[in-house]
């Protein structure tokens, strides 16, 4: 069943049409790979779902979440529906955390906005919730600066994760993380998608995550979706010229290192 179904969406600027007659859909627990070379549209159309395109930007169409239309909501009614039953994350983690805001102190302001639970077990959840994506219980004091760019995005996504939503927006989430993050970051979603049953909506421009851990993929270019279908038949069979084209200039699949394990570190 389909959690999240984008109909013909478009995104304009002033100067330009950014995303052009965008559908897709997003069924109940995959793992959904938005795929194209940078500056094809895939940050703007997560933007669109989340409600958070620049005030320059206007988007039409529409975004299905069950029974609301995105589009249409108010904005204090899709602060409720986003954080709690579609969660983000960013390529850009270090904006997502004020500086001078512990990292407990970053969680109690989320939860105190979403959830009813006193102090304790507002401290309690938080802390099992760092522990869940492998960090210890003293990072929960810790500022942003003190903690690597791996641990950073660890504790978004345990925050992401938190109010269990149905769906995770997961905008190039490891870009900015060597090698060995990035991939303990894959490995940990992938768990947690297990475990939650969530739905991820994974934007990348890297073919060898797509191979390894989507279901479906979702081919853009220039604004628009040029192909999508099953993982397997998609990046074995391209019917698309340019889909082919990404995926001759994707980086060897052995340069993954599987055989890493855990999510400590
Ligand atoms: N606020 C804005 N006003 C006008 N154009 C914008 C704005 N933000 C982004 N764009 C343009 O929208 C286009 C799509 O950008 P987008 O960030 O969605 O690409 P992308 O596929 O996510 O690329 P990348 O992989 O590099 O993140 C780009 O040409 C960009 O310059």
């Amino acid at each position: 069943m389909s959690i999240l179904s984008v109909r013909q969406l478009d995104i304009m600027g002033k100067q330009n049409h950014i995303v052009k007659d965008l559908s897709l859909d997003v069924q109940e627990g995959e793992w959904f790979a938005l795929v194209g070379q940078s500056g094809s549209g895939k940050s703007m159309t997560a933007m669109a779902i989340c409600q958070l395109l620049a005030p320059n930007l206007q988007a039409k169409g529409e975004i299905w979440y069950g029974e609301k239309n995105l589009l249409t909501l108010s904005s204090s009614e899709i602060r409720k529906v986003r954080g709690k039953r579609l969660a983000y994350i960013f390529q850009d983690y270090q904006g997502s955390f004020t500086p001078f805001l512990t990292i407990g102190q970053h969680f109690d302001e989320y939860q105190r906005t979403h959830l009813n639970l006193s102090k304790k077990a507002r401290r309690q959840q938080a802390v099992d919730a760092l522990i869940s994506v492998g960090l210890n219980e003293d990072i929960y004091g810790r500022y942003p600066f003190q903690l690597s760019g791996g641990q950073l995005q660890r504790v978004s996504i345990s925050m992401a994760l938190l109010l269990e939503p149905d769906i995770l927006i997961a905008d190039e989430p490891t870009t900015a993380l060597d090698s060995v993050s990035s991939f303990k970051v894959l490995q940990l979603l992938s768990k947690l998608q297990k475990e939650t049953g969530c739905a991820i909506l994974f934007i990348t421009h890297d073919l060898r995550h797509v191979r390894k851990y989507a279901d479906r993929i979702a081919v853009m270019k220039d604004g628009a979706i040029i192909e999508t279908g099953d993982k397997n038949q998609v990046l074995n069979h391209p019917q698309h010229a340019y889909t082919n084209e990404l995926i001759q200039s994707s980086p060897s699949l052995r340069r993954i290192p599987f055989k890493l394990e855990g999510v400590s570190g």
